[in-house]
């Protein structure tokens, strides 16, 4: 067990599956996974192991933001070894192009939070999704007929901004798809202990239009996006 993951060892498999909700773990365990435990209920950030097309994989909500990712990420690595880490959440688009209901798969993210600055002494480090992971991700979408976005996504360390609108168009300029709050913390720690990593987003809201997807809208959208996540975690 480690401080926040109530699992023995052995009971993570060595491909995760990470959403920021730990309902969307249980939602993901329900339906995706056979064979299902639950292995964590600390805080009730949920756990699961179970098996998909006969293959160990768990899923593990993270909660929101880099604080709290880093630390189930930490965790997962050093005390569970874990070797892929996936993850499954929402963005808000900033594009014009980018709509709501499409899955982006982020290749790279610019931050706001200052756990790289503090790392690196300053140098803007850039978090980088692993290579294969992304092609497997991308490969497999497009064969199911899914229409992937792939690109720079903002992880911000705010929900709520002052004067956000100036600062989104300014990243939209620059070709950002979307803001979200945890892939810089998640690819940094990858890279940190050579694991493998990718976010997988489904965007659930514009920011420029103020469009939104219903409930049911959403679920289609999220398992697109968990068995494009899932798929690539097997492969
Ligand atoms: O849906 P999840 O995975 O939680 O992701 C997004 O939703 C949360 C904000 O509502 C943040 O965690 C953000 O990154
Ligand atoms: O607008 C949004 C939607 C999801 N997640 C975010 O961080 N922002």
């Amino acid at each position: 067990m480690s401080v926040h993951i109530g699992a023995k060892k052995g009971e993570i498999a060595d491909k995760i599956l990470l959403p920021g909700d730990p309902l969307r773990a249980k939602y993901i365990a329900d339906n995706f996974l056979e064979d299902v435990t639950c292995y964590n209920e600390v805080r009730g950030m949920y756990g699961y192991t179970g098996t998909y097309k006969g293959e160990k994989v768990s899923v593990q909500g993270t909660g929101m933001g880099v604080p709290s990712i880093s630390i189930y990420v930490n965790e997962l690595i050093q005390s569970y070894d874990v070797k892929k880490l996936i993850r499954v959440g929402t963005c808000g688009a900033i594009q014009k192009d980018v709509k709501v209901r499409d899955v982006i798969l982020a290749s790279t993210s610019t931050t706001d939070s200052q756990m790289n600055r503090m790392i690196f002494g300053g140098i803007d480090y850039a978090p980088t999704a692993d290579f294969n992971l992304l092609k497997n991700a991308f490969d497999i979408g497009t064969e199911n007929g899914l229409k992937l976005r792939v690109g720079n996504v903002f992880t911000s360390d705010s929900f709520y901004r002052d004067n956000g609108l100036e600062l989104f168009e300014k990243l939209a300029t620059y070709n950002v798809l979307a803001v979200e709050m945890e892939t810089t913390a998640l690819y940094t720690l990858a890279a940190k202990y050579d694991r493998q990593a990718l976010s997988v987003l489904t965007v659930s809201d514009h920011i420029l239009t103020g469009e939104e997807t219903s409930a049911e809208e959403r679920q289609t959208t999220f398992n697109d996006m968990i068995k494009v996540a899932l798929d690539a975690a097997i492969k």
